[in-house]
């Protein structure tokens, strides 16, 4: 698989996400600077966390109008795996890739912590490497987390099994008590309706090494590569 991950200025989780992709699991890798034009023959993109433009304005405002993002557009568009962490999921938001807006958290404070997710869809690409309802332990680090969208966009996330992951307790109870950002119904992640395109503001990327101590991450990679790591 053929993967590309794009580096912004501001990107700071770039270096891991190629780190893991390439050491851990042996993909053909590249790094895509925002100013490039083209994606053809990627299989998989990646937008990774970080302060592209220093969050000017909204975190993921101005990234969407870099001259790579059309191409990211037309990835998305002819069925190319996109995927969106943290400040890639606020890119891939005010790009319209995905529904809704992420807001400052409720606590008013960036935050950079482990917390419980539930995985609510184990059939996309990028989880199907986990039990549905599995409870995965991943960092987040954002200050600008917080998921809203309007009560009908968020129905139909529900309805159309949408919500990837919610923020939970370690048993996987979704309450309030375990939603770190005031994000609504729990959503830690989302998916496109096409199945294509997932965003999420927790960071699988840090701990899918094997030399760390926590390593749930590596569902997702797992998810992608079906399970060929090159580091055990
Ligand atoms: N880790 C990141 O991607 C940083 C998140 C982000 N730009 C925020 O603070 O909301």
């Amino acid at each position: 698989m053929k993967c590309g991950v794009v580096t912004f200025p501001g990107s700071n989780c770039d270096r891991d996400c190629f780190h893991i992709l390439k050491n851990v699991y042996g993909a053909d890798t590249h790094w895509i600077w925002h100013k490039d034009t083209s994606l053809d023959g990627f299989d998989l993109v990646v937008l990774p966390g970080g302060f592209s433009y220093g969050d000017y304005l909204r975190a993921g405002s101005i990234a969407r109008f870099s001259p790579i993002m059309k191409a990211v557009v037309d990835h998305a568009n002819r069925g190319g795996l996109l995927w969106g962490i943290c400040n890639g999921f606020q890119i891939l938001v005010e790009a319209g890739l995905l529904p809704g807006a992420l807001l400052d958290n409720h606590t008013q404070k960036y935050m950079c912590r482990y917390v419980h997710l539930k995985v609510e869809n184990a059939g996309t690409a990028f989880t199907r490497a986990c039990e549905p309802g599995e409870v995965l332990n991943i960092p987040i680090a954002h200050a600008q987390g917080s998921y809203y969208a309007d009560a009908g966009t968020l129905q139909q996330l529900e309805d159309t099994g949408r919500i990837v992951f919610r923020y939970c307790d370690v048993q996987g109870n979704v309450s309030e008590e375990a939603n770190p950002n005031g994000s609504l119904a729990n959503v830690a992640g989302l998916i496109n309706e096409a199945g294509n395109v997932l965003g999420m503001m927790p960071h699988p990327e840090r701990c899918a090494d094997p030399v760390w101590p926590q390593t749930d991450g590596q569902k997702l990679f797992d998810s992608l590569f079906h399970k060929t790591r090159v580091q055990a």
